[in-house]
């Protein structure tokens, strides 16, 4: 059956062309986004939801989408996504995080303009008749100082513009480098130098909670007297009863917002005062930027659900459509060895160590690391996947270390599991062949050779003669048939292991006969599917 995508905001039609022409069945409801409860109904039989900011896909949305591993955001924030109830129900969360980019930052700068000359206020005064050629005197930005709080994708864009615009730009962000503000021709400063300096502020972070009311009471009252404020980035960075203070006051000459607190916007604090310029959430608001981000998150959908690359995700490591191939038996191996550790352990894990060794280690370590802790969780959380493991581990108090080195022993490529149980440590290594099939290769100090099976049985028993023939008896009393079956030994007469695959299921009677069986230190029936 063909994954099925359902587009629940108003996206530009390319990204419905996109999905069909990759095989992906599509359904365009644009404003089922709008209405929680239908789509709440709908979103069962879909593999993939694409949204831009109208639909909010809460936890309990996420609850209904049984089938749902994929939500992508055509546009950059993702502040209307509930990411942890996403990632905790293993599905993948994206956004286009360059697509509007350069739309969103001439936003910012047409309304850093309207402000200056008052190009709102002018333009209805003169087409209701008035001629208020006294009315409006504006500023010139040529040589005034731009100040930049969050200099990512959109803010250098603005920055290079301002700079294009003959401005001093100025810019505070804590995770720009001193090289990268060098670049851009930018003087990085903190935030209390901005608010002092900047004639014009413009802001372009996400909404965290430590920008949350960046611009705060106290903060506006830090801005040079005069000084205009752009918002084209989100709603809640600014105190906005408190801007709108500060502009009655006459010591913020203007502001232009084009996100609020509360959207839809439909009354506001800063709605009415003659200095404020508004836009109703426009910013990524182009022809070209929508076909940019529908192109692109219909692409990168396509990708995750036809050949499992992931780009862009906010929730887990991307993985390349090239690499994927490649990751994929790696994956798997790094997802059975954690089968096999979750099944054999006798107490809970505390910690999980994963050590890559050779040329795995070049590979994305993140992923497999994800993928080996959902398999040690399976056996007990049986719906989890590789996207929540990571989270769900921490929250259950699991450790996780993740440790690279060169091959050490005869392995181009080697994985080794270290899980640490209150009894004792389970440590099993494998690898992947040029068959592309993975295998363990030692479990503890002892080497074996075996592929897995969606059956088998683990056994640890004292290395004796005629062992071997009492096990197969048990086996074929319970007609039981044998598939393959590897052994390994310390040394002879020492400990021994087998990893047995069967055809169907062991009966529990059968298990425990062998549990009695003399020398048996251990029994375990596998499940590899
Ligand atoms: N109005 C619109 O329609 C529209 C369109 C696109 C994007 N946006 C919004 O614009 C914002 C910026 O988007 P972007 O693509 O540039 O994101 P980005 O991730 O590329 O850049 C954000 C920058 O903010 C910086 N930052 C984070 N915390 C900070 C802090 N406490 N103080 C100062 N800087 C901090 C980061 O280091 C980063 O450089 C986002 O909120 C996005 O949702 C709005
Ligand atoms: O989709 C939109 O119109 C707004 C997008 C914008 O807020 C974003 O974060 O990309």
């Amino acid at each position: 059956m063909p994954p099925r995508v359902l587009i629940s905001d108003s996206l530009s039609p390319a990204a419905a062309q996109i999905f069909r022409l990759r095989g992906i069945e599509v359904d365009c409801e644009p404003t089922l986004g709008k209405d929680s409860d239908k789509l709440a109904a709908a979103i069962g039989d879909y593999d993939g939801l694409a949204i831009r900011s109208a639909t909010k896909v809460t936890a309990d949305l996420l609850q209904r989408a049984s089938r749902l591993k994929v939500v992508g955001r055509a546009g950059v924030g993702v502040d209307n996504v509930d990411v942890p109830a996403a990632t905790a129900r293993g599905v993948i969360v994206m956004n286009t995080p360059f697509g509007n980019s350069v739309t969103a930052a001439e936003h910012a700068i047409a309304l850093m303009f309207a402000l200056a000359r008052e190009i709102p206020a002018a333009d209805a005064s003169t087409q209701a008749g008035k001629w208020e050629k006294n009315r409006f005197m504006g500023v010139e930005i040529t040589g005034k100082t731009l100040g930049v709080v969050g200099c990512g994708n959109i803010g250098s864009n603005v920055a290079e513009r301002g700079i294009g615009l003959k401005m001093r730009v100025i810019a505070f962000d804590p995770y720009l480098t001193e090289e990268r503000a060098r670049t851009l021709g930018v003087e990085k400063v903190e935030l209390d130098d901005l608010l002092a300096r900047a004639d014009f502020i413009t802001l372009h972070t996400p909404l965290t909670a430590h920008t949350k009311n960046i611009l705060s009471a106290e903060n506006i009252a830090k801005t040079k007297k005069g000084a205009r404020i752009v918002n084209c980035a989100r709603g809640g960075l600014v105190d906005e009863e408190a801007l709108r203070k500060a502009l009655d006051d006459g010591h913020i000459a203007g502001a232009a917002f084009d996100v609020f607190a509360k959207e839809p916007a439909t009354e506001n604090p800063l709605f009415g005062h003659p200095h404020v310029v508004c836009t109703p959430h426009l910013g990524a608001s182009t022809s070209e930027a929508q076909e940019k981000v529908a192109l692109q998150i219909a692409e990168q959908m396509s990708d995750y659900l036809t050949r499992g690359a992931i780009a862009n995700a906010v929730n887990f490591p991307s993985i390349t459509a090239e690499e994927a191939p490649r990751l994929k038996p790696f994956i798997e191996l790094a997802e059975k060895l954690g089968l096999f550790a979750g099944q054999v352990a006798r107490a809970g894990v505390e910690k999980l160590s994963v050590v890559y060794e050779g040329a795995v280690t070049l590979e994305k370590t993140r992923a497999m690391t994800a993928a080996a802790i959902s398999g040690l969780l399976r056996p007990i959380l049986e719906d989890i996947n590789a996207v929540a493991a990571p989270v769900v581990a921490k929250e259950r108090g699991v450790a996780v270390e993740e440790i690279t080195r060169e091959a050490q022993g005869d392995y181009e490529s080697l994985i080794t599991l270290n899980a640490l149980t209150a009894q004792g440590e389970i440590r099993v290594s494998g690898t992947v062949f040029h068959d592309g099939k993975p295998r363990i290769i030692r479990i503890g100090d002892i080497g074996v050779d075996a592929e897995f099976s969606p059956s088998m049985i683990y056994l640890t028993n004292e290395d004796r003669p005629g062992f071997i023939g009492r096990f197969a008896g048990a086996l074929g009393d319970a007609e039981v048939n044998i598939a393959t079956f590897a052994l390994g030994r310390d040394r002879p007469g020492g400990q021994a292991v087998a990893l047995v695959a069967i055809d169907g299921d062991l009966p529990a009677r059968a298990l425990s006969k062998i549990e009695r069986l003399p020398g048996v230190k251990q029994a375990v029936t596998l499940k590899f599917s």
